[in-house]
């Protein structure tokens, strides 16, 4: 898999931002350990609450289709260097390990990489649950 494969799908994938409110499209995709990718795109309602990233369709697509984990991810805005909220970096810390590869990506050849622990250090995940009590 050529990570320019995860980038195309994730710039055609902004194009599908179903986004009337803030005008600001996102798209994202995530390449699963089944070796197969899932492209997502934000999407909002008129409640503005219920609204979703384009990372966590992308995440929520793979895990949902019987991927296991996230081995790497793609995202796109219209901002340059558009990253992640905090909550999709969460969401990222339960189907990826560390070390994951955070691809941010402004056009096919022009993009940064970031780990996910460079983008949520300290990070809170099921390791915390398992520890001992104080
Ligand atoms: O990394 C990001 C940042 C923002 N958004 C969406 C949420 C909302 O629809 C719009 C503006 O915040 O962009 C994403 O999808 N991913
Ligand atoms: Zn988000």
């Amino acid at each position: 898999m050529d990570k320019k494969d995860l980038f195309k799908e994730a710039l055609k994938m902004k194009g599908r931002a179903y986004v009337p409110y803030s005008h600001f499209h996102v798209g994202a995709c995530a390449l699963g350990d089944n070796g197969k990718i899932y492209g997502g795109c934000n999407i909002e309602t008129a409640s503005y609450s219920p609204t979703i990233c384009a990372e966590r369709v992308a995440i929520f697509k793979a895990i949902s289709d019987g991927a296991q984990s996230i081995q790497a991810i793609a995202i796109t805005g219209d901002a340059k260097d558009t990253m992640p909220c905090g909550v999709c970096r969460q969401v990222m810390v339960e189907f990826a390990d560390p070390n994951m590869k955070i691809y941010i990506v402004n056009k096919e050849d022009d993009f940064k990489e970031y780990s996910l622990e460079e983008l949520l250090p300290f990070s809170f995940s099921k390791k915390d649950l398992k520890k001992e009590t104080k």
